[in-house]
């Protein structure tokens, strides 16, 4: 026969009424029994008739009593279990309600109980090491929800902000045990967070102990600075590279000074290997000349006492001989022994002139040499387009002319141009005439200048000239001369053939003793735009 289907809901609310109208306590014990005698269910708690009284819930049947199932349940709740999550009984609970409807009050309730008998029988999860052993603070895992958004920002932080720039591998080691214990779901907040504290106060241990040691190599790297310059002896050159080099690694540490203070210092090493070559070179001749004059003249003069012994013994023979014949015989030998000498000594002078010839072009091949390693060098720092210095060469000049001028107590100043309108003039003009503009301003500046000024280009339309021996109100001079003879010099227009005014707006400091070249620039920088920003075609002097 078939089963009548049975309205969870309307029994639910049928044993409400019946509770109420029965005069019955709300326990969960009499709900239960009158929800089983309404459903028709085996009634598995007699109904209490009495009125709730606090003795009633002692007297509740076993297997099943509810208020000691709610307290177990809520100390399950928050005790963490080894081997289970959070998440795990968040879900378990879930399933469970879910399964509510369909399975009457008292199995459920049942299914429950067993859950919470599972939960109970499973050991207390250790704290992780170095963990307060306090009550532990069970993280909430819940996909959704802010707890568990909170970790998955956490250890997405770990993973993506920390462990990719990560030198240390102690620190490796440390935040990946964090992420890891972070990542599972059943870790405890308490413990994690100690966790990170811990790898925290060691990531401060270990930027220090990196800061002290960048901090001991840049000693180190300043005094061994400071003994090349006197081990290299009085190259200019050589001093004033180091000196850049000195410079770069002070204004502020970072990748590109560091870039730069390499290359120079390579350029200052294959510099240094050439002019040993050379140096070796030439004394290698020198020896091989001297030798072969210590040979020959050696030779010479053995040939020549034998000479003078042969000499000797015709002399003698001739003041004893009185024979004609043999005082002619003796007379051709003396001759003989004459032109031996003779033809010995031009062979000497022969070879002697030859050894002078090769050590000659010995000597020629090494100032070729160098030659070509000055221009190879002067070519590095040098702009293409205009011939003026590049960057690279304005680099060693300013270090080279700060040296100077400190050693010397000399004024240096320097000039920043900018061309006004550049843009607008290769627009109208075109480029090939732009790059005209550009290549006259340096030829003008070179032909109107003091040699000793130096003008580099550091960018498309912007040069700076370094005057050495003048001060911010001779430089002054000076670049208003240049601005006057640059605006009226003939540029013409290669389609009409009409003249062109261009002019340049520039700033103009004097250094001072010690200012880097960041320093210098920003302040003459600064007097460059007030020059564009009142009209252009002006030179205007930097703050102090
Ligand atoms: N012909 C040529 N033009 C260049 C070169 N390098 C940069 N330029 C141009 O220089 C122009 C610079 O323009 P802007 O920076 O706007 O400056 P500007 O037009 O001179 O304006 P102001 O400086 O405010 O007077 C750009 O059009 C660049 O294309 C180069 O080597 N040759």
């Amino acid at each position: 026969m078939d089963q009548p289907t049975i309205n969870v809901a309307e029994i639910a609310r049928q044993t409400l009424r019946q509770l109420a109208s029965r005069g019955l306590p709300p326990t969960p014990e009499n709900y239960a029994a009158l929800f089983a005698e309404l459903s028709g269910s085996r009634p598995e708690h007699a109904v209490s008739r009495a009125p709730r009284d606090r003795t009633s819930e002692a007297a509740a049947p076993a297997g099943l009593e509810l208020g000691r199932l709610v307290l177990d349940l809520l100390h399950e709740w928050e005790r963490s279990q080894a081997g289970l999550s959070q998440l795990h009984k968040r879900q378990a609970l879930a399933n469970l309600a879910a399964k509510a409807p369909a399975m009457g009050v008292l199995p459920w309730l049942a299914s429950l109980a067993d859950l919470v008998q599972h939960w109970a029988a499973l050991p207390a999860r250790q704290p992780l090491s170095g963990a307060e052993p306090s009550e532990p603070a069970p993280l909430d895992a819940a996909e959704g929800g802010a707890a568990g958004a909170w970790r998955r920002l956490w250890t997405q932080s770990l993973r993506y902000g920390l462990l990719p720039y990560c030198r240390d591998e102690s620190i490796k080691a440390r935040a990946r045990e964090l992420l890891a214990a972070s990542e599972d779901g059943s870790a405890d907040l308490d413990a994690l967070t100690a966790q990170a504290r811990e790898l925290w106060i060691h990531w401060e241990r270990v930027q220090e102990e990196t800061a002290s040691v960048v901090e001991g190599l840049m000693g180190l790297v300043d005094l061994m600075l400071d003994h090349l310059v006197d081990w290299l002896g009085p190259d200019d050159r050589a001093a004033a590279q180091v000196q850049l080099i000195h410079g770069l690694l002070h204004e502020a540490l970072n990748p590109e000074h560091i870039d730069r203070a390499r290359e120079v210092f390579k350029e200052l090493v294959y510099q240094q290997g050439v002019a040993k070559k050379s140096g070796d070179d030439a004394r290698e001749a020198a020896k091989a000349l001297i030798s072969l004059v210590v040979r020959s003249l050696a030779e010479f003069a053995d040939q020549s006492a034998r000479t003078n012994e042969s000499l000797a013994q015709d002399l003698a023979r001739l003041e004893q001989s009185e024979d004609w014949d043999e005082i002619r015989s003796i007379v051709q030998d003396v001759l003989l022994r004459g032109r031996e000498l003779h033809s010995g000594s031009a062979a000497l002078g022969a070879q002697l002139e030859q050894a002078r010839q090769e050590a000659a072009a010995a000597q020629a091949r090494i100032e070729a040499l160098e030659q070509e390693l000055q221009q190879a060098s002067v070519k590095l720092q040098e702009d293409p387009l205009t011939g003026a210095l590049n960057r690279r060469g304005l680099d060693q000049a300013f270090a080279r002319e700060t040296a100077r001028a400190a050693r010397s107590g000399t004024p240096l100043s320097v000039a920043l141009l900018d061309l006004d309108h550049f843009k607008a003039i290769n627009d109208h003009y075109g480029h090939d005439f732009g790059d005209q503009v550009l290549r006259a301003l340096v030829d003008l500046s070179r032909r109107l200048m003091r040699p000793t000024d130096l003008i580099a280009r550091i960018g498309g339309e912007e040069f700076l000239i370094l005057l050495p021996d003048a001060d911010a109100a001779r430089a002054h001079r000076a670049l208003s001369r240049l601005l006057q003879a640059f605006r009226t010099q003939r540029l013409t227009d290669p389609g009409t053939g009409r003249r062109v005014e261009v002019s340049f707006s520039a700033g103009v400091a004097e250094w001072c003793v010690g200012e880097s070249f960041t320093h210098l620039y920003r302040r003459v920088d600064a007097a460059l735009l007030r020059a564009k920003a009142a009209g252009r075609q002006r030179v205007e002097l930097a703050e102090p």
